[in-house]
């Protein structure tokens, strides 16, 4: 199995979503100092992931930084960091000017007027339409003098944002854009800003109401490239054809995940604006030939789910197989076709921990189904989230255990019941059904059906969709639906191993399981 770390860009988590909290952090940003802000480093925790970059002067490049030097230091102290580092504009008030290291990453701010700037819209998207005043706003913002990035930004898309918007750390014009696209339900469209050090080329939206994008940069003052940073549509992060060393290394770095990024210290030297954050992890199922659920699979995706929501950083996996034609064959028959019984016991203890894991879990899950998947297969899918499944007839999907002399048993029924409602699975238990995709869809064991060369980049947009709820109100609402499920098993768990222990174990079942591996064997011949 491997556990691929996947950038999805996530600005959102902390960003205040009432208009009460809004109206708070605006208030406060108002009466920041406007020095500019020299940011040392960037934490993988930080809210703020977009940070603007300037090359300033002529000087001589700084060099980027050592490994474990102030980005190792500062995502040690994560996740304060973030807070000291916002609250570090307060620090600096007061403070003398400090000269700009040539090509030091800074942020994009500076002289912001204490007037009061019209609230409400916040920002207007762009487009033909343009809000009246919007240039004006930006271009009499002194700090555009020394900010042509964000002027031109905001004369480029024609929206209207306030300067001190440019003081939020967690976010950016560009962030507003497509923020305030969201708040007023528009499609996403790609938009085009031009600056002397950095044009961004396009901005590729998610479907509403998703807020990632992708960001396609162009980044003049460097060896000349196009860099394309984000990674919705799957794996788009490694693609920096012609980009500087340490562009480069960044995105070689980022794919690896946001602690290998910082140990190079390649993140914050960049001049870019865009950093990503918010981290989904990308699990792929490899056991060949067809990924059947062995006590050492059972037990490493245990162990995994484990890390991850432990490790506050995640917040969704991506389920996937690495085994072409097939998600996962459920149960290895191999691991209960003549075994002890205390081998069969283990066995199934595995798969009910797997199975409460899942179900429970915190994080989104998201099966991107690339292939078969048939009775366990089915349902490692079903305790996700959320299920995409590459339309293909071959790739079918349900509880089949019928067919092979076996019961499901109540948890993996209620699962079905759960998920296509009573009378369906009532058919398909009893019938050992196996869905193809159009029909799959029609029942409702899959969310959506689409094309196999796309089951990633809509998993990460279902991915996307999902994390747009808070946390908190998601994972409550999920645990309400799905606990009295899972406190079912959870009440006779020891009472289900004896269950199915004494039943795989019965010759009779031994021979049916026998005769069925067999099968699949001669099949294949
Ligand atoms: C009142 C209640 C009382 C008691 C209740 C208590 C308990 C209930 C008891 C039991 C419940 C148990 C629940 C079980 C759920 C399950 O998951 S059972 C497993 C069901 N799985 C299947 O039926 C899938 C079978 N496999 C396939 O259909 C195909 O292999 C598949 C479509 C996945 C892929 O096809 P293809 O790519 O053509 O591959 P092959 O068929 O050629 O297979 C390649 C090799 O893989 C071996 N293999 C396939 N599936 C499994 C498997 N599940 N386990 C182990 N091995 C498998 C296959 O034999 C080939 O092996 P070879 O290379 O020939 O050695």
């Amino acid at each position: 199995m491997d556990l691929i770390h996947c950038c999805v860009r996530w600005p959102w988590k902390n960003f205040p979503t009432s208009k009460t909290s809004l109206f708070q952090k605006e208030e406060r940003l108002r009466h920041y100092n406007p020095l500019p802000l020299t940011v040392p480093a960037f934490s993988n925790r930080m809210p703020a992931q977009c940070v603007f970059s300037r090359i300033e002067g002529k000087g001589k490049r700084s060099p980027p930084p050592p490994p474990g030097g102030a980005p190792a230091k500062l995502a040690a102290a994560s996740p304060v960091a973030s807070r000291k580092w916002r609250s570090s504009a307060h620090a600096l008030r007061g403070a003398p000017r400090r000269a700009q290291t040539p090509g030091s990453v800074t942020y994009v701010q500076s002289n912001l007027p204490r007037r009061p700037v019209p609230r409400s819209p916040r920002l207007r998207p762009g487009g033909a339409a343009r809000a009246p005043g919007a240039g004006r706003t930006a271009r009499s913002h002194p700090g555009a003098a020394t900010c042509p990035f964000s002027a031109k930004m905001a004369l480029a898309s024609g929206v209207r944002f306030a300067p001190r918007a440019l003081l939020r750390p967690w976010s950016s014009p560009v962030e507003l854009f497509h923020h305030d696209r969201y708040r007023h339900h528009e499609p996403p469209a790609p938009v085009h800003y031009e600056d002397k050090h950095v044009s961004v080329v396009k901005v590729w939206g998610g479907t509403e109401p998703s807020r990632y994008f992708l960001i396609t940069a162009r980044i003049h003052k460097w060896p000349s490239g196009i860099l394309r940073l984000g990674g919705i549509n799957g794996d788009d992060i490694s693609e920096a054809p012609r980009v500087c060393p340490w562009a480069r290394r960044w995105v070689q770095t980022a794919s690896a995940g946001p602690a290998a990024a910082l140990s190079t210290g390649a993140g914050p030297s960049l001049p870019l604006f865009l950093l990503l954050a918010e981290w989904v992890a990308v699990m792929k199922l490899r056991n060949p030939p067809v990924n059947a659920l062995s006590l050492e699979l059972l037990t490493e995706l245990v162990i995994s789910l484990e890390k991850l929501e432990n490790d506050k950083t995640f917040r969704g996996i991506i389920l996937t197989s690495d085994c072409p034609r097939v998600f996962c064959a459920g149960l290895d028959l191999t691991e209960i076709c003549g075994r002890n019984p205390a081998h069969c016991a283990e066995y199934w203890k595995a798969m009910q921990e797997l199975w409460l894991r899942m179900y429970l879990s915190s994080l989104v899950l998201v099966a991107a189904i690339n292939g078969a998947c048939p009775a366990g297969g089915c349902i490692i899918a079903l305790s996700c989230d959320c299920r995409v499944l590459a339309d293909n007839p071959k790739y079918r999907i349900g509880l089949n255990e019928t067919l092979l002399g076996i019961i499901a048993p109540f948890w993996l029924k209620d699962t079905y019941v759960n998920t296509i409602g009573h009378r369906a699975s009532e058919q398909a238990l009893q019938l050992g059904s196996l869905f193809p995709p159009a029909e799959a869809l029609q029942v409702g064991l899959v969310d959506q059906v689409v094309p196999e060369d796309q089951v990633q980049s809509t998993a990460l947009s279902e991915m996307a969709r999902w994390l747009a709820v808070p946390d908190h109100a998601r994972q409550l609402t999920k645990n309400m639906m799905r606990k009295a499920t899972a406190d079912r098993l959870l009440r006779q768990r020891d009472a289900d191993t004896q269950n199915f222990v004494s039943f795989v174990c019965r010759d009779s079942i031994q021979k049916s399981l026998q005769a069925y591996l067999e099968k699949l064997r001669q099949r294949k011949g």
